[in-house]
């Protein structure tokens, strides 16, 4: 069955409001991430020093933060942003890559997950150990699928109050309620770093667009993506050339192209 949520409606508008996204991100990110959301029509902006980024937090439409590449003063700034983003009612994405690997890292996610995000973006391995089962995960790949994550998707999302998004061959959405999967995408995304940490920016903007419908502006962000890097591949030569390519589809893509492409199906 596919769903009555108008995805290209939704990429018009956010490109409509050009949201500001404070993007707190890895060093290896920041400069493919910002490039997808300016290719996609948002504005992308990277703050993630202590001293300025509640403040920052509180003018931007959403807040993404990745753990990507984690030390003890960005937490510090990660923390000051999703205390502001809240009390500003902003809404605000969690992306807690390898959260699983480390100490730091899984004190640091759970500190994170205390100061309630509205979404979480992850893959499968780490929504599998966020839900506190045995992924078979060690770095930022998963080593895991979709399908393996589903139900502890489905719990984190009601046990946080969250929507919950796990990417992979085909994504899964959830907010413990209603669920979504979302096909298409191309076997190259994961073999380019960062496109993951790219799509919680992508997100963010989304919701910042829609901020009282978190399930069907991640639905929207993650369908965006799908169309995107399905065209990407058609002349793709490996993961050099898709990566441009990504680039150039996003912000090629029209809203009809991405309602009449998308393979949105509730779950
Ligand atoms: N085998 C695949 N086929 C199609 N699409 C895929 C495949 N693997 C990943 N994707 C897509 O790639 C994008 C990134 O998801 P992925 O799960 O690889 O993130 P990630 O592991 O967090 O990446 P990173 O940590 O490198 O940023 C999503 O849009 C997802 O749908
Ligand atoms: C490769 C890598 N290492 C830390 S973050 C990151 C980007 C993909 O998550
Ligand atoms: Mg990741």
């Amino acid at each position: 069955m596919t769903t009555a949520i108008s995805t290209g409606g939704m990429l018009a508008s956010m490109r409509q409001t050009a949201p500001l996204v404070h993007c707190i991100t890895n060093f290896v990110a920041m400069n493919i991430a910002a490039n997808v959301l300016l290719a996609a029509g948002a504005s992308p902006a990277m703050v993630h020093a202590d001293e300025e980024a509640g403040e920052f937090a509180s003018i931007a439409g959403a807040l993404t933060i990745n753990i990507g590449t984690l030390s003890t003063d960005w937490l510090a700034g990660m923390q000051s942003a999703a205390v502001a983003a809240a009390k500003a009612g902003k809404p605000w994405v969690l992306d807690p890559v390898a959260h699983y690997a480390t100490a730091f890292r899984r004190a640091a996610t759970a500190e994170l997950l205390a100061l309630r995000p509205t979404i979480v973006r992850a893959n499968a391995s780490e929504i599998i150990a966020l839900g506190g089962r045995q992924s078979r995960g060690q770095g930022v790949d998963s080593r895991d699928t979709v399908e393996q994550a589903e139900d502890s998707a489905i719990e984190l999302a009601r046990r946080h109050d969250m929507v919950v998004a796990v990417t992979g061959v085909v994504d899964f959405v959830t907010d413990g309620n209603r669920s979504a999967r979302i096909a298409g995408g191309s076997a190259l995304m994961p073999q380019v770093t960062a496109l993951g940490c790219s799509l919680t920016c992508l997100v963010g903007a989304f919701a910042a667009t829609n901020p009282q419908a978190p399930f069907e502006a991640t639905t929207a962000a993650l369908a965006t993506f799908a169309v995107a890097g399905e065209q990407a591949a058609l002349h793709a030569a490996g993961p050099g050339s898709f990566a441009w390519r990504f680039v150039d589809a996003l912000a090629a893509l029209d809203p009809s192209t991405l309602d009449l492409k998308a393979r949105v199906t509730a779950a």
